[in-house]
């Protein structure tokens, strides 16, 4: 089947806090958008990538991709005001049957073996949506009452999201509402069911200064345990 990914990268990272948007900024030397475009093109050698930027950064995205000697497989283009939007902006690229991978340009961490595993499940589920267990309690608050969620009924989401394109393109044109945080609720509040499959703590977000400390750590354990 004819892969896809859309790599969202097209926001400004407000949490962050930084002028440059996070995933321009540098670990290791390379910036973090480099190490998820790395980690697809090498996950499958027929898989395509568009990739979403801001307006004003497609510059900083072209220079990222020049380094890539495969970089004919990456179609580059400009994203939307909302995360939701960025993502129609991709999928409108997408004109053939495939399996199409919507991943978070900064979760740079994320792993071949799981994207993967979201691809065989998703041909068999129709979709897989990676999550994993949360490790912290859980209270859900509104006002000023709170209530213990039961931790062991709590995922936390992350991506790639992965769909059979028959079932992603037809939910992206509906209308947006705030609700629409990531794909899996696009789809669902279409009609059809996710299959979640197992996520990777690794698989980090990159939101807030902290997270560029854990991920530059994560690396370099990474690269010692290739040169063991
Ligand atoms: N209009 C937007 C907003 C977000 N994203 C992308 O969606 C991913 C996850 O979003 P988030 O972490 O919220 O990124 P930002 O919107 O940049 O961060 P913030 O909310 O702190 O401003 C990021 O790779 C981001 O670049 C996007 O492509 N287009
Ligand atoms: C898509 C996502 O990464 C799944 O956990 C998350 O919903 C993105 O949230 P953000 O607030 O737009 O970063």
């Amino acid at each position: 089947m004819k892969k896809y990914a859309v790599i969202v990268a097209g926001g400004s990272g407000k949490r962050m806090g930084n002028i440059i948007p996070k995933q321009f900024l540098l670990l290791k030397g390379k910036a973090v958008l480099w190490y998820t475009l790395d980690t697809f093109l090498r996950a499958y050698s027929d898989l395509k990538i568009i990739l979403v930027l801001p307006a004003q950064h497609i510059q900083k995205g072209k220079a990222i991709i020049e380094s890539f000697e495969v970089k004919d497989r990456i179609n580059i283009i400009t994203g939307g005001d909302t995360r939701f939007h960025s993502v129609q902006c991709g999928l409108k690229e997408i004109k053939e049957e495939s399996v199409v991978f919507v991943h978070d340009a900064v979760r740079c961490l994320v792993s071949v073996p799981l994207i993967q595993r979201c691809y065989k499940n998703a041909l068999e589920h129709g979709s897989a949506v990676p999550a994993v267990a949360a490790t912290d309690s859980i209270r859900i608050v509104n006002h000023a009452c709170h209530t213990v969620a039961k931790r062991e009924d709590v995922r936390i989401i992350q991506t790639p999201q992965t769909f059979l394109s028959n079932i992603i393109l037809p939910a992206f044109e509906q209308e947006y509402t705030d609700a629409f945080t990531d794909e899996a609720t696009v789809v669902e509040t279409y009609g059809t069911e996710i299959f979640l499959t197992e996520g990777e703590y690794d698989n980090i977000k990159i939101t807030r200064p902290v997270d560029m400390m854990i991920a530059e750590r994560i690396l370099e354990e990474r690269s010692a345990l290739k040169q063991v």
